[in-house]
């Protein structure tokens, strides 16, 4: 295995644990972090702009980019489709350059599955009391949402064991540093 081989990191975890904020500081701290921007058929909240956040699509959209085998890999997750777009993954690596995504588990699992060397990444919270304090705090969603995504986050917090290494997102700016340092590791092996 080469030791300067640009690798894939996929950092996973529940809705609420601070994948966003973690990867927007260390896009604040580290501008020349590329992060996948992916599909999605959820509609945009107030404040995210189309191709920054997120690819927002309709449903036929994303259907046609799943047909044409545009898609690293997507999963649907409470009740939207989102998906990593292939191409602009496949052309950083060629490049020699580090790719991130921020992906929910059972797309981290498609990943684990078509790419063995990608890095897997799990963001814990630092209890789940805090985890649900969380996305409450939010408050991006209604009460309904916020239940379904703490059920999800409960499975999610169970296979922890299937992710190469565990951030604990408890100060942000360690929590973020983890994070590149892991981008910029040459791979075990
Ligand atoms: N499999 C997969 N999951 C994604 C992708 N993009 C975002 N997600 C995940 O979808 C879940 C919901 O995202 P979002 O609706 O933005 O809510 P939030 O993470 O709670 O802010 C999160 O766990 C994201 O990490 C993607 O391209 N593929
Ligand atoms: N290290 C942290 N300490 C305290 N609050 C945090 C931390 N990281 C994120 N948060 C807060 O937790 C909430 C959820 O974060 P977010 O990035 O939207 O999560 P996710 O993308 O995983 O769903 C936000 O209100 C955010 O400000």
């Amino acid at each position: 295995m080469v030791a300067t081989r640009a690798r894939l990191t996929v950092l996973s975890g529940p809705s609420g644990v601070g994948k966003g904020t973690v990867v927007a500081e260390v896009r604040r701290r580290h501008p020349e972090v590329w992060v996948s921007v992916s599909v999605t058929t959820r509609r945009p909240r107030p404040g995210e702009v189309d191709g920054e956040h997120y690819h927002f699509l309709d449903a036929e959209a994303f259907d046609h980019l799943v047909a044409t085998d545009g898609l690293l890999e997507w999963a649907e997750y409470a009740g939207n489709r989102y998906g990593t777009p292939r191409a602009p993954v496949d052309e950083q690596l060629a490049l020699g350059l580090p790719a991130l995504l921020e992906i929910e588990m059972q797309g981290a699992r498609q990943v684990r599955a078509t790419a063995p060397d990608a890095q897997l990444v799990f963001l814990a919270p630092p209890s789940f009391e805090e985890l649900a304090s969380r996305l409450t705090g939010r408050g991006s969603e209604p009460a309904e949402v916020i239940e379904r995504r703490l059920a999800i986050a409960r499975a999610e917090m169970a296979a922890v064991g299937d992710y190469d290494v565990v951030v604990v997102n408890d100060d942000l700016a360690r929590a973020a540093d983890e994070l590149v340092l892991l981008l910029t590791a040459p791979p075990a092996g």
